[in-house]
């Protein structure tokens, strides 16, 4: 059997994943066509790459159906609860930099901090009679983050996509969401809060705590971290 790869299957993850495989002498290829999730290995044997969502590796990682993966530390962090007991960071690639960030309107003069946030939403709720909203895909990761920041009067609202334009749509009042260049939130007319980072993140390859390997399978991990390292 093969150790399996698991990387994003489009973007800019995917291309910069396969030039930082390349430059360690591995190559990554699609192969058929554009719209085809086929894709090759070269430079080792007993590798196969798996062409994955972003956002589904880390779910893959943790049931041992993939020995490495590609994907942001954001995501790990969001998708698994007790991540470091189902998977082990191997090497910080070094793009794909995003911060995981709370924003609000940058007309919220008042609004600067978690603790002005914590007033607002007060303020908010007595005066809409319901739960300031906070629009986000990373709901445990934020949630998390409230808790330990004392704020607990919101509602937090799925966005799994163009989440700064939930304000302007008026479906949310904040968002949490990643950052990278700041244009979006710029364009969209969001602040961040001074104190409102809650988690760096990057491209990162990870390793399955959890897949099973047989002799051989382990020697070919080993001789493919080897050339990675
Ligand atoms: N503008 C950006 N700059 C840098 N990194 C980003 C940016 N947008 C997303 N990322 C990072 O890329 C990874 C994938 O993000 P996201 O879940 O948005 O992927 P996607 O392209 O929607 O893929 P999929 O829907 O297939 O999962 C995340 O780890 C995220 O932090
Ligand atoms: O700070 P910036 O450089 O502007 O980048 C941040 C944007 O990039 C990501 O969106 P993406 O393009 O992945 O689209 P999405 O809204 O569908 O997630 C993220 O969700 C932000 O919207």
């Amino acid at each position: 059997m093969t150790i399996k790869l698991g990387v994003p299957s489009k973007g800019r993850l995917m291309e910069k994943t396969f030039e930082w495989f390349a430059a360690r002498g591995i190559t990554l290829q699609r192969t058929g066509s554009d719209r085809e999730y086929a894709a090759a290995v070269g430079g080792i044997d007993g590798v196969s790459l798996m062409l994955l969502s972003a956002g589904e590796i880390p779910r893959e990682l943790a049931a041992g159906r993939i020995h490495l993966g590609v994907t942001g530390t954001d995501l790990i962090e969001e998708k698994l609860a007790l991540w470091d007991q189902l998977v082990a960071p191997v090497e910080e690639l070094a793009f794909g930099h995003a911060d995981l960030i709370i924003a609000v309107p940058a007309a919220w003069r008042d609004v600067d901090t978690l603790d002005d946030l914590d007033a607002a939403a007060a303020a908010f709720r007595a005066q809409h009679g319901f739960r300031l909203r906070i629009a986000t895909k990373y709901h445990r990761l934020v949630r998390e983050f409230l808790r330990g920041a004392g704020v607990a009067d919101y509602a937090l609202v799925d966005s799994q996509g163009a989440t700064e334009g939930t304000v302007k749509n008026e479906t949310a009042e904040a968002i949490a969401d990643i950052t990278s260049s700041g244009e979006t939130l710029r364009a969209n007319h969001l602040k961040i809060l001074s104190d409102g980072l809650i988690l760096k993140s990057q491209a990162t390859l990870w390793r399955s705590r959890t897949a099973d390997m047989d002799d051989e399978e382990r020697l070919t991990l080993a001789a493919l971290l080897q050339k990675l390292a």
